[in-house]
């Protein structure tokens, strides 16, 4: 007998490596313990429960994000080449669309973190400069006329 690959959905030819069984966030959220641990990076599925021993970074970070979406986490890191390569003997599978995250140049937590960075750098002291200028021109005109 060959070695063939396992279709564990049937429904779908097992073309290519990424056609892989689909879960729902909710699937992944039940493998977050050492006995078992899921994630999710750029909308694949990993089991890493045999990686936890051997994670670099340590199991106390991967076990934090297992059951999660870790692909913040895991960019954050800025993990090699190496590491983006071991992913793929961890696959278990695809995250269903209704649980991807919109991922790209506009992540919404970006956008809104980069709002509040843009208030507290930019707003905030044009609006202090100006009611100082303000308080001045008032305060120089009262001067002046009285
Ligand atoms: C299956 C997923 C993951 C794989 C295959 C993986 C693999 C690796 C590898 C190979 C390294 C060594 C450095 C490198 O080559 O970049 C590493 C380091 C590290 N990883 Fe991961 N990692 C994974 C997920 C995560 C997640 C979710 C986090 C969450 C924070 C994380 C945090 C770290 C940290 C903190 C280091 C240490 C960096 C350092 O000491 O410079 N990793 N990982």
């Amino acid at each position: 007998m060959e070695p063939r690959q396992r279709t564990e959905t049937g429904d779908r030819t097992a073309e290519g490596e990424e056609a892989g069984p689909v879960f729902t966030l909710e699937e992944v959220g039940k493998r977050n313990s050492s006995r078992e641990a899921w994630l999710v990076i750029h909308g694949r599925v990993y089991d890493v429960t045999r990686f936890l021993e051997e994670h670099p970074g340590g199991e106390e970070v991967l076990l934090e994000q297992a059951g999660k979406d870790a692909t913040e986490s895991f960019e954050d890191v800025g993990h090699s080449t190496d590491a983006r390569e071991m992913l793929k003997q961890y696959y278990v599978g695809e995250i269903h669309p209704h649980d991807r995250k919109k991922e790209g140049s506009k992540d919404p937590s970006m956008t809104s973190s980069g709002q509040a960075s843009f208030w507290s750098t930019w707003l905030i002291p044009i609006f202090g400069a100006l009611v100082l200028g303000l308080m001045y021109r008032y305060y120089m005109s009262d001067g002046r006329t009285s």
